[in-house]
């Protein structure tokens, strides 16, 4: 049976009023899906704190993320709509009436309610290329209050001056709390909620292995990952140990189902203290910075933040290459097995992540934006502010000196060795001895006849020759590495690298690096701070 098509925002009618003397603030929830640590929903509950004061959660489906024009794969947009379900229950445990869906463009569905007498609080989070847009007609036609309190540093010209100390204060202070028994919770019935939106936009993962989304799932994960943090040290690179060795928790702190600040404070409390510990704590950390760094400056979502680096690649694309990129078919093993299980699962380890960055950029030498694109479609943790500004950093478009070369022969013999990941995502190599992985083309012919792996037939030989090609990257990147280098000096440049180590960070590896000789560095904060970007 056909359904009634979507409604597109609630009518006047279903709109409770705001009346004088009394206040209503619509908390709408965008990616901080939990009641608890959550400081939009303490500022709109704060303040009178008497039961006049009403609250209505809210979450609006905007058809921008759906269908054709979205930049999320289906399972993504599960894994949000299992996290909406989550959301209404954490309402529903504490006496409220759960969670408001609206469903269209949410200046509209926001604009109805203002109308009514109702504030607007949102988390005010560096979002991706539409968000920032959206965010920015809310902020001008609706006054939302933007809500900061993540730690980020927020309108100062020198954001990263005692940057680490600062996020430190913030991750061991208190977590931020609201009273649900000061407020009136309130709920529309819309007529819209996850199931409708996904029947409707017929949203249908085919990924496989994706955890399911949600807070309860989410502190079970955390629970889970503070007891064996010891070994987590050991399981970080291998793809295959990572997959239940890493906590797995980035797609709930891509979704604010957990707050980076609960992960932190429930590892200091519960885990003993040693290198799984201090490995992890640093990592919450590279958090923060990427996501302070996409604060700093939003075009890093767009164009290389070097603005040397512009460009690079451009005259070199070959869509047949980045097709071959895509579906795990370089004739790279170690890539292929990683892009295939990044469309299959939507995760791929840290590891990985770079070395199919490297691989793409250094030596396929093909334009990053499409290789950021397709990553960011197919993560479940997809993050738009760590996924640009670490392929940015992979890619060396910020220019600073040192390339992150990934070898995918070293690849499979350091991180994969019995070939099991690999063979588990390219099966047409199963057969093929495991010494040969790292580089089949190799593999004499009569080995190929005995195990019946022929290159070139199951399997391609590797799409560009590597040593020629990472070379020829070598020398083009050697020709702007020096000018990449000097226009880390100008001042708009250095502020939008935003580097841990700020604007000095950024002018010393101008004089160190550059071309122009003898350049002295001017100050900005108390000097360089630990080295975030160094990994
Ligand atoms: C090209 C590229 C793209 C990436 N895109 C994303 C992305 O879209 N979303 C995302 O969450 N991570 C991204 N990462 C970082 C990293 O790979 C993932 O955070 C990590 O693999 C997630 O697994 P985990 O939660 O088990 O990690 P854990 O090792 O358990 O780390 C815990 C948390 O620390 C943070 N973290 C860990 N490593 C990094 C890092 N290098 N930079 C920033 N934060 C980090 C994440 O929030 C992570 O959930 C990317 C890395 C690369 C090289």
């Amino acid at each position: 049976m056909q359904q009634p098509p979507l409604p597109t925002r609630p009518t006047r009618d279903a709109v409770p009023s705001i009346d004088e003397g009394s206040a209503g603030a619509v908390v709408w929830h965008r990616t901080d899906l939990r009641i608890a640590d959550n400081p939009v929903l303490a500022a709109a509950a704060g303040g009178r704190g008497d039961a006049d004061r009403r609250l209505l959660p809210l979450f609006v489906f905007d058809p921008a993320f759906y269908g054709d024009g979205g930049t999320a794969c289906d399972a993504r947009i599960e894994f949000l709509h299992d996290c909406l379900r989550d959301l209404d229950r954490q309402y529903r445990d504490v006496g409220g009436v759960g969670l408001t869906y609206a469903h269209g463009d949410p200046i509209a569905v926001l604009e109805r309610l203002v109308d009514a007498g109702w504030d607007v609080y949102a988390q005010g989070a560096p979002s991706g290329r539409y968000g920032t847009n959206r965010d920015g007609r809310a902020r001008e036609s609706l006054d939302v209050n933007f809500v900061g309190g993540d730690g980020l540093v927020r309108d100062e010209p020198y954001p990263r001056r005692e940057w680490s100390d600062r996020v430190e204060a913030w991750l061991t202070d208190d977590p931020v709390d609201w009273d649900p028994r000061q407020v009136r919770l309130d709920r529309i019935d819309t007529g819209v909620d996850p199931g409708r939106i996904a029947d409707a936009y017929a949203v249908a993962s085919e990924k496989t292995d994706v955890p399911a989304g949600g807070r309860s799932v989410a502190r079970d994960r955390l629970e889970s990952f503070v007891s064996r943090l010891g070994a987590y040290p050991g399981n970080i690179s291998s793809p295959v140990d990572a997959r239940e060795g890493t906590s797995g928790l980035s797609p709930y702190l891509r979704f604010g189902c957990l707050s980076v600040r609960e992960v932190y404070q429930r590892v200091e409390e519960g885990a003993p203290d040693g290198r799984g510990k201090s490995m992890f704590i640093s990592r919450l950390y590279w958090n923060r910075h990427y996501r302070q760094k996409l604060l700093d400056w939003p075009g890093w979502v767009d164009r290389a933040v070097n603005p040397v680096m512009r460009g690079f690649n451009r005259d070199r694309h070959d869509p047949e290459l980045v097709a071959a990129w895509k579906a795990g078919e370089t004739g790279f093993p170690m890539v292929d097995a990683s892009m295939r299980c990044l469309r299959e699962t939507g995760w791929l380890n840290f590891r990985t992540r770079a070395m199919c960055a490297s691989l793409y950029f250094h030596v396929l030498q093909q334009p990053w934006r499409i290789g950021a694109d397709h990553f960011y479609e197919h993560l479940i943790d997809g993050d738009a502010a760590i996924n640009y500004t670490q392929w940015q950093s992979q890619c060396g478009l910020v220019g600073r000196p040192g390339l992150r070369l990934y070898n995918p022969a070293k690849g499979v013999r350091d991180l994969d060795p019995d070939g099991e990941f690999v063979t588990r995502w390219v099966p047409e190599l199963a057969d093929l001895p495991a010494r040969h992985l790292p580089r089949p083309e190799k593999t004499p012919l009569a080995v190929q006849d005995d195990c019946g792996v022929r290159i070139g037939e199951e399997y391609p030989y590797p799409v560009v020759d590597y040593e020629g090609a990472r070379q020829e990257f070598r020398d083009r990147y050697g020709e702007v590495g020096g000018d990449a280098a000097d226009r880390l000096a100008d001042e708009t440049v250095a502020r939008r690298a935003s580097l841990s180590g700020g604007v000095s960070g950024a002018k010393a590896i101008a004089a160190e690096h550059g071309n122009e000789p003898d350049r002295t560095t001017t100050s900005e904060s108390g000097g360089s701070q630990t080295g975030l970007d160094e990994f």
